[in-house]
Parts: structure tokens; sequence; C-alpha cells
């Protein structure tokens, strides 16, 4: 068991992985990313880009192959070491806003920071801080029913980055939101995560958020492709735009 290239915090060898259900999701997939990175994971509905990412953080158990974060093996560690990783090391965003009901905007931010032991003092600055950067810092005190889908989900953005995780997976981060929303959000994001040195590993089926990645890797029905056509996201009429990628 060979352990990554030194300029890799994530690497995973050869990942296969099928659904309980018996359903196919990858299918020998090889990949590295640099730290510091920013790594598209493109590819159209249903080409496995949430099934990668889950595990590559460690969410699920891989079946057969490898996946390391820096010197760690995740493909050997039990349920509480990967949670561990996950909640120490990792940030995650959903393509859809979930938020605990009761704490407001501010304390669902802080919410990360606090379990990772930030006093409650420190983590209230701090998400302040983030969410200001994301534009909602006046809707701190707001609990998430009085917050529209597009406000929730900056919400979620600003909990995943608050902690300034090593990796953020990023699944369809902007899906929920305009496109004009959708390109502030996301660039908030990269630059936030360059700034930070924060890698990220961005799902994506849209070629323009694919775009503000530092690189991309195409995937298709479970495997590592050399290219995949990509519809621009509410274009239904005009032509496939081609993503050019590399593996
Ligand atoms: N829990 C599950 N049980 C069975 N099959 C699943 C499960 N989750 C996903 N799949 C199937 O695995 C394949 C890959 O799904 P996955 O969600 O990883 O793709 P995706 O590229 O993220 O798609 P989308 O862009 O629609 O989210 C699909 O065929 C999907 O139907």
């Amino acid at each position: 068991m060979d352990a990554p290239p030194d300029n890799d915090v994530l690497w995973a060898r050869a990942l296969h992985y099928t659904h309980k259900d018996g359903s196919p999701g990858l299918e020998g997939v090889s990949l590295g990313v640099r730290q510091g990175e920013i790594l598209a994971v493109a590819g159209p509905s249903g080409s496995g880009k949430t099934t990668l990412l889950r595990c590559l953080s460690g969410m699920v158990r891989v079946r057969q192959g490898e996946v390391w974060f820096n010197s760690t093996p995740v493909h050997t560690l039990g349920p509480l070491a990967r949670e561990r990783l996950r909640r120490d090391r990792f940030g995650w965003i959903d393509p859809a806003p979930v938020l605990v009901p009761e704490l407001n905007a501010w304390e669902n931010t802080a919410l990360p920071l606090m379990l990772r032991g930030t006093s409650r003092r420190r983590a209230k600055v701090a998400a302040q801080e983030w969410l200001d950067r994301l534009d909602i810092g006046d809707l701190a005190r707001k609990r998430p029913h009085r917050l529209r889908r597009a406000e929730l989900q900056r919400v979620c953005i600003a909990r995943a980055l608050a902690p300034a995780p090593t990796v953020l997976f990023a699944d369809e981060p902007a899906a929920p939101l305009h496109r004009a929303d959708r390109v502030h959000v996301l660039r908030t994001l990269t630059t936030a995560a360059r700034s930070h040195g924060i890698t990220v590993v961005l799902a994506t089926h849209d070629p323009e958020t694919a775009a503000l990645a530092d690189r991309t890797v195409a995937l298709l029905d479970g495997r590592c492709v050399k290219s995949v056509h990509l519809p621009p996201v509410g274009d239904t009429t005009e032509g496939r735009t081609t993503c050019s990628l590399s593996v």
C-alpha cells in the first residue's frame, strides 16, 4: 500500500463503488488533488459525481480501491475515525440547503467551529465575518424559516468555509441559485478558498462552474473520461458546450 505523492492532499486509486441495491456507482476511478487546488468533477446527471465525493470524503467506505488524505488511508478507517476526519478536516456543501431550524444564521454557521472546540464568542465573530463575505451579514439573527432559498444556501457555504477545512467538498453548491447569484456566490467561494489555501473538490454539471476550477476531471457512467459534453445550465435550445478536460 503506497502513500500518495507528497503534493497530493487527496488521492484515489482504482475506486470501485457499488450501491447497496447493487447499482453501479464508480468503476475504477483514479485521481489526485493537489494542496490548494480547486478541482471540478464534471459530468451529466447520474455520472457518479456525488458518489465520488462521498467516497473521497469518507462519508461512505469504498468497496475496492484506495483513498488517501495526506498520509491517512481513508479506505481502511472505521466509521468513527472517518467521522472525526470529516468533522476536523473536511467541509461539505450539499446541493440543497440543510440547516438546523432552531438556530439562527450565525449560530448555524458557527456550529462546526464550536464542535471543534472553538469558544462561542470566537465562533460567533468568525461566523459573522463569513456571513458578511457572502453578503448576508445582516441576516445573521434570522432563523432558516425566515430566509430565502438562495440565502439559506449562502449560510451553508459560510458554515462550510468558516472552520477553514483542509478540503471542501462542494456538491453542486450553487444549484439552488439564480444565474447572477450563482456566479457571484461561486466566485466568492473560490476566492475565499484560494485566499485560505482550502482545497476544493467541486461536483458540477455546469460548464460555467467547472470553468472556475483550476482543473477538471470528467466522469461518465462512473468512469473517468477525457472529455464530457455538458449542456449550459438553463439552456435547452442551444447546442451543447464541450468542456475540455484533462484527466
Ligand atoms: N443510494 C443509491 N442507491 C442506488 N443507486 C444510487 C444511489 N445513489 C446514486 N445512485 C445511482 O448511482 C449513479 C450515480 O449517482 P450520483 O448521484 O453519484 O450521480 P451524480 O453525477 O452526482 O448525479 P446528479 O448530478 O444527478 O446528482 C446513478 O445512476 C444513480 O441513480
